[in-house]
């Protein structure tokens, strides 16, 4: 079941059009790399996916995001609440200056939840989804910002999990940990692939082929080719995406 799709999309900064026309659609509970040489539109396109680029100026965007079959676009959206249930997940850990308890709460209480049991239930399910619990269930109270930076980043994915969303964003969120934290995140996004969908920026090929069920390979801007992760890094369609996927250019 396709729950978000692009239709015609184009995005430009200011006269440069950094998509171009990018129609593609993705599955309910799927997991989808974006890939591609630096530039080449990939974490501009992810932003279009819950509209984060409204927060830049001089940005001009044309066609459509289908969010369950509605267009995202529309001017009736709450973008509060498009980005509750389209979550994002940055490069760099950016946890709040507050307790791990609070991070994790942080958009509950921006909803009004006062409920004391409630946000324990939520801080522990949340931190245990992101499998992040055991290094923290101790440390609850103390600031998010003493964590390490692996530990950091899977508090930054339960605060987006503790209000339940649908899709999460990923904009290459384990390029500033070392191998071990990245391995980590990788097994955890894994698991969590049975109640989430999940697109992914990554740099990492590597990672991109070990979780991934769909790849996009993006160039100057076009979808070059998207199809299942095996066929892309096996056998794939387009010369180009072959060249990249082998090294030779990126
Ligand atoms: N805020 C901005 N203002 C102007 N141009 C921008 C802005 N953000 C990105 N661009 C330009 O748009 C193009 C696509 O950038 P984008 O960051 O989406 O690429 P990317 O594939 O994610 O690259 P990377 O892998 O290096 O993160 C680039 O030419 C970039 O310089």
């Amino acid at each position: 079941m396709t729950i978000i799709e692009s239709k015609q999309l184009h995005l430009f900064y200011g006269k440069k059009e950094a998509l171009k026309g990018i129609d593609m659609s993705f599955e309910k509970g799927e997991i989808t790399a974006l890939i591609g040489p630096s530039g080449c539109g990939k974490s501009t396109y992810l932003r279009t996916l819950n509209r984060m680029n409204d927060l830049i100026p001089d940005v001009t965007i044309t066609g459509n995001v289908l969010f369950k079959e509605k267009n995202i676009y529309s001017p009736k959206t709450d973008t509060v609440e498009l980005r509750k249930q389209i979550g994002m997940v940055f490069q760099q850990p950016n946890p709040f200056p507050f307790s791990v308890y609070e991070n994790v709460i942080y958009g509950l209480r921006l909803a009004g939840n006062v409920d004391k049991q409630a946000l324990d239930e939520a801080v522990e399910s949340s931190l245990k989804a992101a499998a992040v619990w055991d290094d923290v269930k101790d440390k609850l109270n103390k600031s998010a910002l003493s964590l390490s930076g692996g530990q950091q980043q899977r508090v930054c994915i339960a605060r987006v999990l503790a209000v339940k969303p649908e899709i999460i964003l990923l904009d290459e969120p384990t390029s500033a940990l070392d191998p071990v934290s990245s391995g980590k995140i990788e097994n955890m996004l894994f698991e969590l692939k049975e109640h989430y969908t999940m697109i992914m920026v990554t740099h990492n090929m590597q990672q991109a082929s070990r979780i991934s069920d769909k790849t996009a390979f993006f160039l100057n801007g076009d979808l070059i080719e998207y199809d299942k992760t095996k066929k892309i890094f096996l056998n794939p369609s387009k010369q180009e995406t072959e060249d990249y996927i082998t090294g030779k250019f990126g």
